[in-house]
């Protein structure tokens, strides 16, 4: 669906990114996450045709991102990460604007209004809503001419976790559905809560791209938390599963019935993150 080959941005001096390449199927949600100026916001702009790089090749649906923007855009919705609605008008009359532009239709405003739960506010003034509902509209936005690829930069950045969760469901239903979805992140519980694949943008290089699962079980050490009981207490206990003696424990605890839980210690991706590029992701 997307194919991205040694991109290149530099702005003067500063060097935004230096040579990335990824792949991305259709019907995947992937996403780059990195912490602020790792290169993401500069990534976005370029697959959706808004910057122009120095250097690399970008192809959507096969086709050149800058030569084929006819093709492309009624085929991409974007969800930029600053809000550029207008805010005198009304939700309804922004999204009628957007509609007319796109040739959408116009039943799908309320559609998606009432999906992320902001139908009641169709006919308030933009200038009137807070911040989280302002990135609900910006995402409706991207939805109404019914894109095939999607791309959403820091989509919940700033959200209370309600509104977040709300987007989240709303992503996850339309994958389902079919949409394939790029979208950026500092945000670590985020991006692994959706993404089918994960790169971590770091200093406008991929440092690391695969699975949240594959990341997580590659950076494992083999350790897992154990809850057991005995002489009637609850103790934790976190032993190492390639030693022979915790296989022993943990066999007798279970045939004993003291085993109460039992959890695999995986590292969060942050802590991978930090792991790979020596580099916090805030
Ligand atoms: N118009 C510009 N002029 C000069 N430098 C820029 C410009 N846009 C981005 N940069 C620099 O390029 C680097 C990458 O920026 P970019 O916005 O792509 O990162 P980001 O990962 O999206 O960060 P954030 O999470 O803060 O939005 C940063 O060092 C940034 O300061």
């Amino acid at each position: 669906m997307i194919s991205v080959e040694n991109l290149k941005k530099s702005y003067g001096q500063k060097i935004a990114l230096n040579g990335i390449d990824f792949n991305i199927e259709r019907g995947e949600i992937f996403s780059l996450l990195g912490p602020n100026g790792a290169g993401k916001t500069s990534t976005i702009k370029i697959l959706t045709g808004q910057l122009i790089p120095d250097e690399g090749i970008v192809k959507i649906m096969g086709r050149d991102v800058f030569s084929s923007r006819n093709f492309l855009r009624p085929r991409m919705g974007v969800m930029p990460e600053e809000n550029n609605l207008y805010e005198r008008l009304t939700v309804r009359n922004n999204l009628k604007f957007f509609c007319r532009l796109y040739e959408a239709d116009f039943e799908n405003m309320e559609k998606y209004l009432e999906a992320v739960g902001m139908l009641s506010e169709i006919d308030t003034p933009v200038k009137k809503l807070s911040r989280g509902m302002k990135q609900k509209i910006l995402l409706v936005r991207s939805l109404l001419h019914e894109p095939e690829v999607l791309f959403l930069d820091e989509p919940t950045s700033g959200l209370d976790p309600a509104s977040a969760a709300s987007i989240h469901r709303l992503l996850e239903k339309l994958n389902e559905e079919g949409l394939t979805i790029l979208l950026t992140s500092h945000d670590m519980e985020e991006v692994d809560r959706l993404s089918d694949r994960i790169a971590f943008l770091h200093d406008g290089s991929i440092s690391a791209l695969d699975h949240p699962t594959s990341l997580k079980l590659n950076h494992a050490e083999g350790q897992v938390d154990v809850l057991v009981r005995i002489n009637g207490d609850l103790q934790e206990k976190r032993m190492d599963i390639n030693s022979d003696s915790a296989a022993e424990d943990i066999s007798r605890w279970i045939k004993e019935g003291k085993l109460a839980s039992i959890h695999s210690c995986e590292p969060s991706l942050a802590e991978i993150f930090v792991d790979i590029t020596g580099s916090e992701l805030k």
